[in-house]
């Protein structure tokens, strides 16, 4: 995320009216999901992200030009509003697309489109007129396919985002099977029939685009021609393929290729569409080249599509990448922080705050991305070093809302104890040497502030000693914490874990 000064400093510059703008928009996310209930929020609101605020302008973005085009033909004002809610300094929002213009991409010739390349609401009036005027003359044309630097027709020149490779895909339990398909197809070992089309679908920021892509390079690399499209793309490429008479081409193009990947099939919308998409994966699948194909559900919940085309879709292997588990994000971000670090060497994010953050961070690959991408700005613009608490607040946005848990003091001895391979016992024993009695003060600690129980409570817990005894653990760790930042860290995560 892009964070500007009104960001940096917790949202307070100007717009946000010292209001944290990131809370604010967490709050914001959460009201449209509780108004517009979770299918909805899920298809049109869990990929729009905050960039920033400046000028009573919020901006934010989505990841597909179609999504920006729904959100602002259908709940701009919606979001206008709680946004106004929360944060009243806002008076416009933007919707942009992600990625159109970094210049490390490749300018979205296909794939996920730029914003300046045409609305999309013209699309589906388009698709209508032409729909019922039926193709005409074929014309090669140049919207079919991405279009090379010297302009011409390049079937070969799609976009795929060169860090989404298998080099850089951290494979886990939840995404095993998808990613052994992936790199079965890309090898094209001749078993690939079985997995024609390969299915993957998973909810958002789990990791398909990334397999996608990585797919996509591998095949390119094994000299088979790839193209990669959203369905968005898709539609826009053959409604305009059929405007300007030259669907035949288009449609010859497109299967003339080895392997096709189709990104958000969810998407694809409209009749004529989808009746030119079910010929066009026949096509393929029956001459033996390769489809893959993502979406954020199952074959049998693509409702926009018919009966056929969802049979088709679904007979090949469908896979789902699940959730991802503490360990995968563990290595998801570590991988991150690593590359990161290339460019940024002094980057230092200590294993506390990494283990603080994958364990706070369960929604998926892109808020962890984002995640880091807050501590690099937050450790670039303070020069400080990143804590667990200053962490926290970095990420506060992106860490789903739980009550908080009711700690017991049973858990916080256990827990206590194996951070600092001691036992429980020992923490409960008359034993006085450092080994034990120092988390033995610091599980007291924790009991204090983590529950309610008085100091006598306390001490009884902790195998019959006086409150004196507690109160004196209390104060000592309190003081030390306050001295030794490595301890205050160390303290911090614990409370986290405690209380997740
Ligand atoms: N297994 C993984 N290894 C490495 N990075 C991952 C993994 N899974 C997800 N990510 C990262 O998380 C981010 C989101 O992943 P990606 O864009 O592939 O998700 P997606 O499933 O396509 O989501 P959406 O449906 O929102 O497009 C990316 O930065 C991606 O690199």
């Amino acid at each position: 995320m892009h964070l500007d000064g009104s960001m940096a400093d917790g949202g307070n510059g100007g717009d946000g009216r010292g209001v944290d703008v990131s809370a604010a928009w967490g709050r914001v996310k959460r009201r449209l999901r509780a108004e517009l209930g979770e299918d909805v929020f899920a298809s049109w609101f869990a990929r729009l992200e905050l960039e920033d605020v400046s000028g009573g302008v919020a901006r934010l973005t989505v990841p597909t030009r179609f999504l920006k085009s729904w959100i602002e033909s259908h709940y701009l004002d919606r979001v206008l509003t709680t946004f106004r809610a929360e944060a009243e300094g806002v008076g416009r929002i933007e919707v942009g697309v992600r990625g159109a213009s970094a210049p490390a991409r490749p300018a979205p010739t296909s794939g996920k489109p730029s914003p300046t390349s045409g609305p999309l609401t013209r699309l589906h009036a388009t698709a209508t007129q032409a729909a019922l005027q039926g193709p005409g003359p074929m014309v090669e044309t140049e919207i079919a396919a991405p279009r090379g630097e010297a302009g011409t027709v390049d079937l070969n020149g799609a976009p795929l985002d060169a860090r989404l490779t298998f080099a850089s895909f951290v494979v886990g339990r939840s995404n095993a099977l998808a990613h052994a398909a992936a790199e079965r197809i890309a090898r094209n070992d001749g078993e690939g029939a079985l997995y024609n089309p390969l299915y993957v679908h998973a909810g958002v920021g789990l990791g398909k685009t990334h397999l996608l892509h990585a797919a996509g390079h591998a095949a390119r690399e094994a000299g088979r021609r790839v193209i990669y499209l959203t369905a968005d793309r898709f539609m826009y490429g053959f409604v305009n393929a059929l405007k300007t008479q030259s669907a035949l081409a288009f449609k010859e193009k497109l299967r003339a290729i080895d392997l096709l990947i189709l990104d958000d099939v969810q998407f694809i919308q409209g009749k004529s569409i989808q009746t030119e998409f079910g010929h066009t994966l026949n096509a393929l699948i029956d001459s033996g080249r390769q489809v893959v194909v993502a979406s954020d559900r199952p074959p049998t919940e693509l409702e926009t599509l018919d009966e056929r085309v969802r049979s088709r879709l679904a007979g090949g292997l469908v896979v789902e990448i699940g959730n991802l588990d503490e360990g995968l994000r563990t290595s998801i971000l570590s991988a991150r922080l690593a590359a990161v670090r290339q460019s940024h060497p002094n980057f230092e994010v200590s294993p506390q705050v990494s283990s603080y953050v994958a364990r706070a961070i369960t929604a998926n690959g892109r808020d962890l991305e984002g995640a880091v991408n807050r501590l690099l700005a937050h450790a670039t613009l303070t020069g400080a070093p990143v804590t667990v608490e200053t962490a926290e607040s970095a990420i506060r946005d992106l860490v789903k809302n739980r009550e908080p848990k009711r700690v017991k003091i049973e858990d916080i001895q256990k827990l206590v104890a194996s951070r600092y391979n001691v036992s429980r016992s020992d923490i409960l024993s008359e034993r006085r040497t450092a080994a034990v009695v120092k988390p033995r003060q610091i599980a007291m600690y924790l009991s204090k502030v983590l529950t309610l129980r008085s100091l006598p409570e306390i001490g009884r817990r902790f195998g019959g000693r006086d409150h004196t005894t507690v109160l004196h653990a209390v104060r000592k760790i309190e003081k030390q914490i306050g001295e030794d930042a490595v301890l205050g860290d160390e303290v911090e995560l614990l409370k986290r874990m405690l209380q997740d």
